[in-house]
């Protein structure tokens, strides 16, 4: 069944993320949940700093022993005890008293200040401070980065190692997230060998593979199966078999979705009855499948041309899976940028366009980011090649073109 020639991309998105829902959440402990996506809001269990601590190595005191201290003016404390990192030592320090305190330790209760051993001769029983102070200098005060009960990561977001680092200082040792999905990847062609093998005339290398399975896992997902399919009903149907023996949430197939002679996945899958195939007002990427293979499982068949599966990922499947793992952003930010080249692109569909970056805002024009074409030939679906200089896309939407250089595009960044 077919919804319509040329629906737009929003369209055709839409469609896809209403027939989506986010796996449900568990718990897991914090090593184990890098790179899945928080299921629910946290707060703070602990302040952040836990407690007052000295952010030097030198000496706890009360600062109104040294308030005079320079260095003709020197004044002599004594030493009573010391304090380490990890220290649960809470010292008193009488009048003309110091602790030697490290960097970390808890600020004894009777200190005000901490001078740092270059503001002194770094004496151990008694110490010359040759500087004063100044109100609370160098104490790192309980809850001033992140009070206590304060939410600190809010669901959706994808747990970085920056992220769990920030949970973890806040006494927080198991988080909810959500699983990240499982993906069977299915490419078809009877033209396709393995990469590296020797090629009769008409076969080429299979490309496809390797860049879906990459995208998955660059978006989260886990590739659980990848399975080649010659242009064969048999073994397209043994292929689907496979992939669903290993209970995926989502199918993404590449090649055979056109009018072609071979086109087995369209003739595979349209009597299935639930999955639709779509001309979208896109390019390249302009036949698309989805729907749903029996038991539920999701599934994308993306034209074959690779820098149409790219597109097709970047543009639906990318977005798709950021829905199932629960990520409050499906779609990645655009940036704007200026094109330092010109090219065409089709008025009646949106062009996404393979961009190199020229130089960006540290660059030598110390503007903002130069982006040219990735690929002499443009945004042609099989420039495969092109991928390679590829930092990410340029959008240019249905209705302009040409995009001459000097203009600002819109681009998406795939890389870094
Ligand atoms: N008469 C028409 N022909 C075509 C149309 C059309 O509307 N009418 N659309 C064209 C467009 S646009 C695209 S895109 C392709 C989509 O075709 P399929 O999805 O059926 O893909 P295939 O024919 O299987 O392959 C297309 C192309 O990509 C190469 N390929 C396929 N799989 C891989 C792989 N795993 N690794 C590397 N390269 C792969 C394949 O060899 C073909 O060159 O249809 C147009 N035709
Ligand atoms: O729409 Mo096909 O994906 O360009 O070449």
């Amino acid at each position: 069944m077919s919804r319509g020639a040329h629906e737009s991309v929003e369209a055709h998105l839409e469609h896809v993320l209403a027939r989506i829902r986010p796996l449900a959440a568990l718990e897991v402990p914090l090593a184990d949940a890098g790179g899945l996506v928080l299921g629910a809001s946290i707060e703070t269990r602990l302040p952040i700093p836990a407690f007052d601590n000295s952010a030097m190595d030198g000496y706890a005191v009360r600062r109104a022993d040294v308030a005079d201290a320079a260095p003709d003016r020197q004044v002599t404390l004594s030493v009573v005890a010391e304090v380490a990192a990890g220290s649960p030592l809470d010292p008193a320090i009488g009048p003309g008293e110091a602790v030697r305190i490290m960097t970390g330790a808890a600020v004894p209760s009777d200190a005000d200040a901490i001078v740092p051993f270059e503001d002194t001769d770094s004496g151990t029983r008694s110490v010359r401070v040759t500087a004063a102070p100044k109100p609370a200098a160098h104490i790192r005060r309980a809850g001033e980065d992140v009070a206590a009960g304060r939410q600190i990561l809010e669901a959706g977001v994808v747990l970085t190692a920056a992220r769990l680092a920030a949970a973890a200082a806040a006494g927080l040792a198991r988080l909810a997230v959500r699983p990240s999905p499982r993906v069977a990847v299915i490419v078809t062609g009877s033209e396709l060998v393995g990469p590296g093998a020797p090629l009769r005339r008409g076969q080429i290398p299979e490309s496809n593979s390797v860049l879906l399975a990459g995208l998955v896992t660059e978006a989260g997902g886990t590739v659980v199966r990848v399975e080649h399919a010659p242009d064969d009903a048999d073994a397209f149907a043994a292929a689907l078999a496979g992939a669903a023996a290993e209970h995926p949430d989502l199918v993404v197939l590449s090649g055979g979705v056109s009018v072609g002679d071979h086109d087995i996945v369209r003739t595979a899958l349209e009597p299935l009855g639930s999955v639709d195939f779509h001309s979208v007002a896109m390019q390249p990427g302009s036949p698309q499948a989805f729907g749903t293979l029996p038991g539920g499982i999701i599934v994308f068949g993306l034209p074959g041309n690779p820098v149409a599966v790219a597109v097709s990922f970047e543009a639906f499947v990318r977005p798709a899976l950021q829905l199932l793992r629960g990520a409050a952003r499906t779609q990645r930010r655009r940036l704007a940028a200026v094109a330092t080249a010109g090219w065409r692109s089709p008025v009646a569909r949106r062009q996404y366009m393979p961009i190199t970056i020229v130089d960006g805002a540290h660059g030598a024009s110390g503007g903002g980011l130069r982006v040219r074409p990735a690929a002499e030939g443009g945004s042609g679906s099989h420039l495969v090649g092109g991928l390679a200089a590829s930092d990410g896309f340029a959008i240019v939407e249905a209705g302009i073109d040409e995009v001459r250089a000097g203009d600002e595009v819109q681009i998406v960044l795939v890389d870094g």
